[in-house]
Formats: structure tokens, sequence, C-alpha cells
């Protein structure tokens, strides 16, 4: 631990400081009254070494990351530590230096434990060490998800469950700048609406327990044909523009109406299929005979590719591992350059890295929520 945070020191000394100052003096005028607030209540407690932890309820689109990454360079600028650590990988490459609290810390994110380790590292027995702590989210967003168990157990896997909640300062910011930016009618009534389902205001049908949306809720299609041509228009002659690719997405709760959609999308595209079989089998010699690989291949489990992967080139696909972090990480989105027998070479579609090419190898996996083993 002690190795793993003098690496991360060391890594925070290595920042240009003309670069940060620059982002300073660019950004800081631009924030609005609620993201001043913020700032400076947090750069006080950070300036004189009251710390503290804050929570930072923001919905989508207030500007967290903008914030958050000014935050940062105003500490580092002062020459002090700024660790910036998120639970997905995804996530960490939207902040600079963004690390997961896994990697960068050598073990998953406790939030009870990091304290105690806060504050032997840092000498100092006010609670997190007289550090100032900042957590950021949407609690109106969807509960940590834990495979197999009930509701309840989400819940108390939650922040505001844990005995720490009842220290913690929240502030809020509440004005969607994405929509505010564009100026987009449509989008501000939207963002209104999800912040109210979020809030629990829709009324909810009590014969079904469902909550019903309202008619200028958003489109609605009738069938899963008329969605993807109105996300996907005419994706024939579209497909190759990576632009275009990158602004859309249908998302859908279960894989099998994922399957489903990907299939039919993927049809319209010309190109040549590619079908790459995965070779399954069970691990431990006792398991061999009770599960053969033909039941192995018919399983379908939530994080696995499926036994029979057919791509195509143009094809969009989202990565459900980290293989090679800040390039490759379970949400990064890329669409199929290349087709080979044991490697894939794609294109990155969104985020930092957009347009990079990518080496996508054959990878052996092993997975660990399952009664048996097998790879
Ligand atoms: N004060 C501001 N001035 C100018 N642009 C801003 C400001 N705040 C946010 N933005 C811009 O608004 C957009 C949304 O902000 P940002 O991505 O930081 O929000 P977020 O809360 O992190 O969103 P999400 O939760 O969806 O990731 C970004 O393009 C960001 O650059």
């Amino acid at each position: 631990m002690r190795d793993a945070f003098n690496q991360e020191v060391h890594r925070e000394k290595l920042y240009d400081l003309h670069t940060l100052k620059e982002l300073i003096q660019t950004n800081l005028p631009l924030l609005n009254e609620q993201q001043k607030y913020v700032f400076d209540t947090l750069m006080k407690v950070t300036n004189d070494e009251t710390g503290g932890i804050y929570f930072l309820d923001a919905p989508g689109g207030t500007g967290k990351t903008f914030l958050i990454s000014l935050i940062l360079a105003k500490i580092r600028s002062q020459n002090k530590i700024a660790l910036a650590l998120a639970s997905s990988g995804i996530a960490a490459t939207l902040l600079k230096g963004g690390r997961t609290a896994h990697s960068a810390l050598k073990f998953p994110l406790n939030i009870q434990s990091f304290r105690q380790n806060l504050k032997d590292l840092r000498s100092n027995h006010n609670r997190f060490g007289g550090a100032m702590i900042l957590l950021a989210g949407d609690f109106r967003q969807t509960l940590p998800v834990i495979p197999r168990l009930t509701p309840a157990d989400e819940l108390n896997a939650c922040l505001k469950s844990s005995n720490l909640w009842k220290h913690v300062k929240v502030l809020h910011l509440s004005k969607n700048m994405r929509v505010e930016l564009q100026n987009d009618q449509s989008g501000i009534i939207f963002s209104k609406q999800l912040i109210d389902i979020g809030n629990g205001k829709f009324p909810i049908d009590r014969l079904t327990g469902c909550i019903n949306f309202p008619q200028s809720f958003c489109q609605l299609t009738r069938s899963k044909d008329e969605l993807i041509q109105r996300v996907f228009p005419d994706v024939a002659r579209n497909y190759r523009n990576h632009d275009w690719l990158s602004e859309r997405a249908i998302l859908a709760a279960k894989n099998i109406d994922l399957n489903e959609l990907n299939f039919k999308i993927q049809e319209q595209i010309t190109d040549e299929l590619r079908i790459y079989k995965s070779v399954v089998s069970a691990t431990n010699q006792d398991d061999v005979v009770n599960y053969p690989p033909e039941f192995l291949n018919s399983l379908d489990f939530p994080g696995l590719i499926p036994h029979n992967l057919q791509l195509k080139v143009g094809s969009v696909v989202i990565m459900l591992r980290n293989i090679n972090q800040p390039r490759l990480c379970n949400g990064t989105r890329v669409t199929i350059k290349k087709l080979l027998n044991n490697v894939i070479e794609a294109t990155i579609l969104k985020g930092k890295y957009k347009r990079e090419d990518v080496l996508i190898p054959c990878i052996p996996m092993i997975p660990t929520d399952v009664p048996f083993v097998f790879k």
C-alpha cells in the first residue's frame, strides 16, 4: 500500500504547471453560480487542510467532469497531490490522470478502510487524515449491481447506507450545461423529465406498479425495426462514417434484445461475415464429463462474449473488459476495421482516443461467478 501510494505521489509531480495554469485561466471564469460555489467550498477546505468528505450530487450533463477537472488542476498547480480515482475504467478516462481505484491503490475501493489508510499515510488523526475527499455521482441512476442478490442488498451496498454517510456534506449541481450550451429546448424538457423520474415525481400506476410516460416524454416507436430505422437510418451507406456512428447507440436492458437488434443492424452491412467460435471446456477434470463442450457452448453469461461471435467490418463493438487501459477498457466503443484469424483491428469511436486504431487479441477467460470453473 505504501509503495502504491509513493508511486502515485511520484506521478503527481509530473504535471506541466504551465498547462494546468492555462486550463484554470480559461475555465474558471466559465463556472456557473452553483459550480463556483462548489469550487470555492472545496478549495477552501483543501487549502486550510480541514478536509472532510463531500458528495457532489449532480445529474448527467451538469458539469461534474468539467468542474472536477478544474479542481484537480487547481490543486495540482499548487504542487499538492490530487488523485482522480474512478470505479470503472471508462469513467477514469474522463479525468486527467484518472485511474481506477483498483489499479491505483492495488485494492478495491472501500471507503471505510480507505479512511483508516489515509490517517496512517498522512500521520493525521482527523477523518480521512485531513484530506478533502470528493465523491461524485447521481443517486437517481442505477443502484450498484450485485449478481443474484435482492434489491435490499443493492440498497445496502449504496454509499447512503454506509456509517460514513452521516459525515458526508452534500453539494448540488442542477443546471444541465450540456443542453444549456446547445440551447436545445426539447433537450431541456427531457433532462427535467429524467430528473423528475429520478426524484420519484412521476405518478405510479397502482395496478402495475410502473410509471407511465407522458406523451411528450420522447419519440416512441412500435417495433424494433422502426427503432433501428430511426436511430440508424440507412446503415448500409452510413456505417463507414465514424462521426455518424459515434453519435448513436441503442440501449436495452437484456442481452437477448441487444443480440436481436445487433443482428438486424449488422445484416444491413454488406461486408463479408466472419464467425469466431470460442473453445470452451471445464478446467477441472472431474467436471469435464458433467459439463461437455456442447452444453458449455449453449450458455450465455452476462459479461462474456457469445460462443458464436459473428462480426463484419464496420460493426460496432463495446468492450466488456479492461484489456489495456486507458484505451481499451470496459465501456470503450470501437468499430471493426480488419478481421484477422486471431486478432481484430478496430478504431475507437468516442472519447480522448477517438480515431486511434487498436488491436484486440483472443483472450482466455474464466468466469468466477458460476458454480463450476470453465475456460
Ligand atoms: N461552466 C461551463 N462552461 C462551459 N461549458 C461547460 C460548463 N460546465 C459544463 N460544460 C460543458 O457541458 C458539457 C457537460 O459537462 P460534463 O461532461 O462535465 O457533465 P457531467 O456532469 O460530467 O456529465 P455526465 O454525468 O453525463 O458525464 C461538457 O461539454 C462540458 O464541457
